[in-house]
């Protein structure tokens, strides 16, 4: 669906990206892990046509969006890390808006926002200012917005920051609903457990570059399925097996308290980076 070859993007002499290849399939939810200033948002950017590569190029679906930016336009979603409603016009008003600029019918925008705001639970809010709504409905009000056209990639830019953990969960269902209902999704995130939870596939990044790429299970088999954690002189200690067993014999032999548990993707992350990701 999504295959980039060779992606750069350069600001001046500041590389933003690096030569970057990946391919996401169809139906896929694919994540995009890394620090702040790894080169997400201008991937993102890149893939919506806000921003032009400097070298290399990207294909959705067979078209290059250099030189198809109309078509592609007609089949993707964005949903952007900062709020961009109308806070003139009502839930309602504002999916029809987005209706009208991708010339959708006027019956066709009428039954295509009732459905999307039974999909995001907002329907009861449809007349409600965008001013009267929580940042989950915002959220979940602009996850609508961008499925309103019917794009097949919907890309998704930090989708949960800044909402509490029983939102960031319910937004994790509605993503869930998109992979079953066969929509590309790529999301950006910091939230390492969000990636691990969220997505069949990560693409971890750091200064532009791809480090790691695959899924999270796999990722954390890479650098050992259980660890053994325990604090020594002040500083927390890990040390990878690829079996419990292995791990509770080394654990046995340390006279310092332990803590024996499954790897995750942040351990990857570290193991990788030697740097912890910040939430
Ligand atoms: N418009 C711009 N002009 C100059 N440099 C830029 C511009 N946009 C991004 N950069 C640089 O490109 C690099 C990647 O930035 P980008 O915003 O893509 O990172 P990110 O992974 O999305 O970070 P964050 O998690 O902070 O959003 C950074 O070094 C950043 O300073």
């Amino acid at each position: 669906m999504i295959k980039t070859l060779d992606l750069g993007k350069k600001f001046g002499e500041r590389v933003a990206i690096h030569k970057l290849n990946l391919s996401i399939g169809k139906g896929e939810v694919f994540g995009l892990l890394g620090p702040n200033g790894a080169g997400k948002t201008t991937f993102i950017r890149m893939v919506t046509m806000l921003a032009m590569p400097t070298s290399g190029k990207i294909l959705i679906n067979g078209l290059d969006t250099t030189q198809n930016e109309q078509a592609i336009k007609q089949f993707i979603g964005i949903v952007p890390q900062h709020f961009n409603l109308d806070p003139d016009l009502t839930i309602q008003e504002n999916l029809d808006l987005h209706g009208r600029l991708h010339h959708m019918q006027k019956n066709a925008r009428e039954q295509r926002s009732a459905d999307l705001l039974e999909y995001v639970e907002l329907s009861d809010r449809k007349n409600d200012y965008i001013k009267t709504l929580s940042g989950g409905m915002k959220r979940r009000l602009m996850i609508a917005r961008a499925l309103m056209h019917q794009p097949k990639v919907l890309l998704l830019d930090e989708p949960t920051v800044g909402l509490d953990p029983q939102v960031r969960r319910r937004l994790w269902d509605l993503i869930r609903r998109m992979h079953h209902d066969d929509i590309t999704v790529i999301v950006t995130t910091h939230y390492i457990e969000e990636a691990e939870n969220l997505c069949n596939r990560v693409a971890i990044m750091e200064k532009g570059k791809l480090i790691a790429l695959d899924k999270p299970a796999s990722l954390c088999q890479t650098i050992g399925s259980y660890v053994v954690e325990w604090e020594e002189a002040f500083e927390r200690t890990y040390k990878f097996f690829n079996s419990r067993e292995e791990a509770a014999a080394f654990a046995g032999g340390l006279t310092e308290t332990a803590v024996i548990r499954k790897s995750n993707l942040e351990d990857v992350f570290v193991e990788l980076t030697g740097r912890k990701v910040s939430g």
